[in-house]
């Protein structure tokens, strides 16, 4: 074949399939700047902040960008992995990168990209066509839709693509939370995770991560996603329907998010009675600052603080076996037709 290029032709390359998995992103580091350099990224996506641009650049440049990083870095460096330097969510998605790869065997690549921050998903899209993956699935690490995770994630992924002139083939996964092998994943992780407490608590929260009221009335799917996926986790424990209840955590800014909030909800329900706790949080496919910091570390703080007994994280799938067995499945069904 070699012999009969002409001078000077660009590589033949093996063909092979890339897997992207794509997940949100995280600073480098814990200092002012690297975090304001995320947020900065994060905060000015449209999908995200759907404000009126000209009203929101001066409140994230001259407010939130002014506060905001020294706060949230103080909060990143409570979780940090000292280890390895990296913050959680980007040592747990290579690590779900890492697993899965050695589950799909070399004819296949499995990289990740983050939508803000590093590794970017344009340099992981042009190292997977320029190792010759001609057919790419990206795989946005949510389960529930949402345009400011999913869509943003899927967003920037063809914005790279539009760039390549020998363009792959590209899928997308689309949200898992109504799939058999989730739901029985999630289920199994709760009930062995309440197994395994010294306590039985009197109500287990499903806390996802919050968003504006308005994007749900806008016709954002997440929120009846996120009640569905609670809906099926009892119905597959068998569990009665209040055992397991669904609130909406890191709320950000003055509007009305999604309710029931979670903050709210853990300091009320010691009144009510229920002074032991366990709580997850199914919408993070990876521990990070919102589950590591604000669920189990201040999360608990709020429930003692106000009259609770017993309180227990039950940690996110990660990269754990079940985690990456649920993945490989869902994957492996996507890319049918391709392997
Ligand atoms: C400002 C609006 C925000 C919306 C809407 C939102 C939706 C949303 N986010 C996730 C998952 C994650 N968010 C994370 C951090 C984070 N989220 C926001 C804001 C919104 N998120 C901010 C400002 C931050 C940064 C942290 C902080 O300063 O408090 C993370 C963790 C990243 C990490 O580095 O660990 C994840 C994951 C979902 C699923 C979602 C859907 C509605
Ligand atoms: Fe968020
Ligand atoms: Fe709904």
């Amino acid at each position: 074949m070699s012999g009969q290029l002409p001078a000077g032709h660009p590589e033949v390359k093996r063909q092979k399939i890339g897997v992207l998995l794509l997940n949100l992103g995280t600073p480098d580091g814990t200092d002012y700047w690297s975090v304001r350099r995320y947020l900065k990224e994060f905060l000015s996506d449209p999908r995200v902040i759907e404000t009126n641009k000209l009203l929101w650049w001066p409140i994230l440049n001259l407010v939130i960008l002014s506060f905001r990083p020294q706060k949230s870095g103080e909060n990143y460096a409570r979780i940090w992995d000292k280890e390895r330097n990296e913050s959680p969510l980007r040592v747990i998605t290579r690590q779900q990168t890492e697993a899965l790869q050695a589950r799909l065997g070399p004819d296949i690549l499995v990289d990740f990209g983050m939508r803000y921050g590093n590794p970017s998903t344009r340099s992981r899209l042009e190292a997977m066509q320029e190792a010759g993956c001609q057919k790419i699935l990206l795989v946005p690490l949510y389960p529930q839709y949402s345009a400011t995770t999913t869509a943003t994630a899927n967003d920037k992924a063809f914005e790279a693509l539009r760039d390549l002139r020998w363009q792959p083939a590209v899928r997308t996964m689309p949200a898992y939370f109504e799939e058999q092998v989730y739901v029985e994943t999630l289920a199994r992780s709760i009930k062995e995770g309440v197994e395994s407490l010294d306590f039985e608590p009197d109500v287990v929260l499903t806390s996802y991560h919050g968003m504006p009221k308005k994007y749900l009335m806008n016709g954002d799917p997440y929120h009846c996603q996120c009640y569905k996926t609670t809906r099926l986790v009892a119905e597959h424990l068998g569990w009665p329907r209040e055992k397991l209840m669904v609130t909406f955590q890191s709320r950000f800014g003055p509007t009305e998010w999604l309710q029931p909030y979670t903050d709210e909800t853990l300091k009320a329900l010691p009144g009510r009675g229920m002074k032991k706790v366990a709580i997850l949080a199914p919408a993070f496919s990876a521990d990070c600052i919102e589950t590591l910091e604000e669920i189990a570390i201040t999360g608990e703080e709020e429930f003692m603080h106000a009259g609770g007994e017993r309180y227990a994280y039950i940690p996110c799938l990660n990269a754990s076996e079940p985690g990456m067995d649920m993945i490989e499945t869902i994957v492996r069904k996507e890319l049918s037709g391709w392997i």
